[in-house]
């Protein structure tokens, strides 16, 4: 990519486009383009196309998508697979058509078995059965996988698949139902600290609601009181966490790298002598390698937050995939690493939401 280069983030104001957006800018590229949803639906065909041919962007990075935690997964079950599957679709596609020098697909960690072994190396993607919670997200982001793999195998494309961990950062979703556990534990948190210290002036502002009692009975439904804090499920998985703005950096970092040729590592397929089918690996990890319990992960939340009370868990709501612990070896080994710790990202992080 030159730094005057045509680039389209799709997906810019979300936490991943944004981080993309920020690091690009600060590197020095000039000519950066978005569009909110509201001026360009995605999943609208005619829309991308009219979009595409008129702004002939040279690279892409898609991170725009239907994204949600567990619960809002395993209930939106259509709506994951059918926005997933129509806004891939359309951008990757046009992207072949208007002749995208390369783009960056997101994926997600989800893509890999259930009970996969672990760290979950990229050969390891369709071995075994799904989580089921997020299974039609999954099988959106399988596709979009193939797709990318399909299109450079057939019309010399150069498109990338990178699977990210669980991400948390600025411009997240915190909303107590549908987010994913990082936002939603900090949230949480917060309200009861404020809960227990009396400031209902400030709780009122977070939820935008009138009055206390609106605002504890709507708190009950989330298990949040001055005292305690639900926790989904048992606390046992485990998850790995990585900041938002490193794994913008790592996009980056990628796009600027060679072909996907040079990243992912291209090695014959033994089922696919003489088809052309040459490219076993499709796709590349980023994460940190490194993961932590649920339990352990709200204990860390309240005390950097500073909530005395209790953290109870509700094993009615779901555990999910008991481990997804990303093997990075592959990213390593092409010279990236994360910087931010967990600790100091969720600092990061409650510093941006109480103060946004
Ligand atoms: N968050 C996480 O923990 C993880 C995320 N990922 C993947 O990373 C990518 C980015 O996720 P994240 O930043 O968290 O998601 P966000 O929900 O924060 O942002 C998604 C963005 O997509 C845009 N978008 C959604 N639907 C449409 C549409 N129909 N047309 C145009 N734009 C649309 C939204 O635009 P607007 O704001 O204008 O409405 C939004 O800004 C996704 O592919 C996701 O699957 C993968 C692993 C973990
Ligand atoms: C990134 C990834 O995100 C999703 O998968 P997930 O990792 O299971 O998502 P999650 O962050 O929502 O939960 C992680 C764990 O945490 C527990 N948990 C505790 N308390 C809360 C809580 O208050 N909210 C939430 N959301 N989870 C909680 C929760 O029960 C689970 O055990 C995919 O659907 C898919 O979108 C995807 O790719």
């Amino acid at each position: 990519m030159n730094k005057d280069s045509k680039i389209y983030v799709a997906g810019h104001r979300g936490l991943v486009g944004s981080a993309i957006l920020k690091t690009l800018q600060s590197k020095g590229y000039t000519n950066v383009i978005g569009r909110t949803s509201s001026e360009l639906d995605l999943s609208n065909q005619v829309a991308v196309q009219k979009f595409f041919s008129s702004e002939k962007p040279e690279y892409v990075f898609l991170a725009a998508a239907k994204v949600g935690g567990i619960v809002a997964n395993n209930i939106y079950r259509a709506d994951f697979i059918y926005e997933n599957l129509m806004i891939q679709n359309n951008v990757i596609h046009q992207s072949y058509l208007n002749g995208v020098k390369k783009l960056l697909f997101l994926g997600s960690t989800c893509i890999y078995p259930k009970d996969c072994p672990q760290p979950m190396k990229e050969e390891y993607l369709l071995t075994n059965t799904l989580e089921y919670t997020n299974e039609p997200y999954a099988i959106a982001k399988i596709a979009g996988i193939k797709m990318c793999e399909s299109y450079n195998l057939q019309y010399g494309t150069n498109f990338i698949s990178v699977m990210p961990t669980n991400l948390y950062g600025p411009n997240d979703n915190f909303d107590l139902e549908k987010s994913h556990v990082l936002p939603a534990l900090l949230r949480k948190i917060h309200l009861a600290k404020l809960l227990s210290e009396n400031k209902t002036e400030e709780v009122l502002k977070d939820l935008g609601l009138k009055n206390l009692e609106e605002a504890t009975d709507y708190l009950s439904k989330f298990g949040v009181t001055a005292h305690s804090v639900e926790v989904w499920g048992s606390g046992k998985p485990r998850r790995e966490f990585l900041w938002s703005e490193d794994m913008a950096d790592a996009c980056v970092f990628l796009m600027e790298k060679g072909d996907f040729k040079d990243i992912i590592n291209s090695s014959p397929r033994e089922d696919a002598e003489g088809s052309g089918y040459e490219i076993r690996n499709t796709h590349i990890n980023i994460g940190t390698g490194e993961d932590i319990s649920i339990k352990n992960l709200a204990e860390i939340i309240k005390d950097i937050v500073g909530f005395k009370g209790n953290l109870v868990f509700n094993i009615d709501r779901p555990d999910g995939t008991m481990r997804k612990l990303t093997d990075v070896s592959k990213l390593n080994s092409l010279g990236w690493k994360h910087k931010l710790s967990l600790a100091d990202g969720i600092e990061n992080i409650y510093n941006w939401y109480i103060n946004k």
